[in-house]
């Protein structure tokens, strides 16, 4: 049985998670919570590999399917390498990335369906979902600009998609929160960072205090 939680965050290119998820994985290990901070595709050694394959912008030849694949197979990896040791430890979890990256952008914005995408995914993950997504929600001409802004960040063959996929991307994600509500929370990510960061918090902050009440009366 899992004693932590697992939390992921998603949404489009430049929305801010990987900046808020780090500052606050930082305030909370400072408050002594034991957390993990992870990233999808990636992680650990083999789902990296993985991440270099998929992400090289010389693969321009690369199948929608075989993408696909490529993102639960480095998904799979990671959770039984990385992420599920760690919760029967009692971990936090926080991970930049899951599942529903895959069914935006594979099964939404490719065009592969949503349905289809969460079938293979399913075979990877069994049924190891989040107990938390927090969707960092953000245009994406403003996420777009930021990255372009962060000379020091490499731009990926993802990136370099047309800003119609990304308009789908974001869509996919709308679809997903309608599917989602019980697990998945909206952030305005266009806010200040002061803004998003608290508003992230509050929602894992209620998450924990949730697990912790359901614990004391198991
Ligand atoms: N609320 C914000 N307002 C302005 N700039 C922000 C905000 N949040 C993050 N940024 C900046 O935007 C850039 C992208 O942020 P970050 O890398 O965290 O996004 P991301 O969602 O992880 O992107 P990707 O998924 O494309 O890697 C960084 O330069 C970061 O400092
Ligand atoms: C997990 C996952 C990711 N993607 C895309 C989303 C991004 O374009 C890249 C990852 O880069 P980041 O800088 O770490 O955000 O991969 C995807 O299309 N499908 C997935 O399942």
């Amino acid at each position: 049985m899992n004693k932590g939680i697992f939390i992921t965050a998603e949404g489009p290119e430049g929305a801010g998670k990987t900046t808020v998820i780090g500052m606050l994985s930082q305030k909370l290990e400072q408050e002594g919570y034991r957390i993990l901070l992870t990233r999808e595709p990636g992680g650990i050694e083999i789902a990296e590999q993985i991440r270099r394959v998929i992400l090289d912008k010389k693969n321009t030849q690369m199948d929608a399917r075989t993408e696909a694949l490529l993102y639960a197979a480095a998904r799979r990896q990671h959770l039984v390498e990385k992420v599920i040791p760690a919760l029967e430890k009692g971990y936090i979890v926080l991970c930049d990335r899951f599942i529903d990256s895959s069914l935006a952008y594979q099964g939404y914005a490719r065009g592969l369906g949503i349905k289809e995408v969460f079938s293979i995914n399913r075979f990877a993950i069994e049924d190891m979902m989040p107990k938390l997504t927090l969707y960092f929600d953000i245009e994406p001409e403003i996420g777009l600009e930021r990255i372009n802004k962060h000379k020091n960040r490499e731009v990926n063959r993802l990136d370099l998609e047309d800003l119609d996929f990304h308009h789908k991307v974001r869509e996919g994600y709308a679809n997903l929160m309608n599917d989602y509500p019980e697990r998945m929370v909206k952030i305005n990510a266009a806010q200040p960072i002061e803004s998003v960061l608290r508003e992230a918090e509050w929602k894992i902050k209620e998450i924990i205090q949730r697990e912790s009440e359901k614990d004391l009366k198991e």
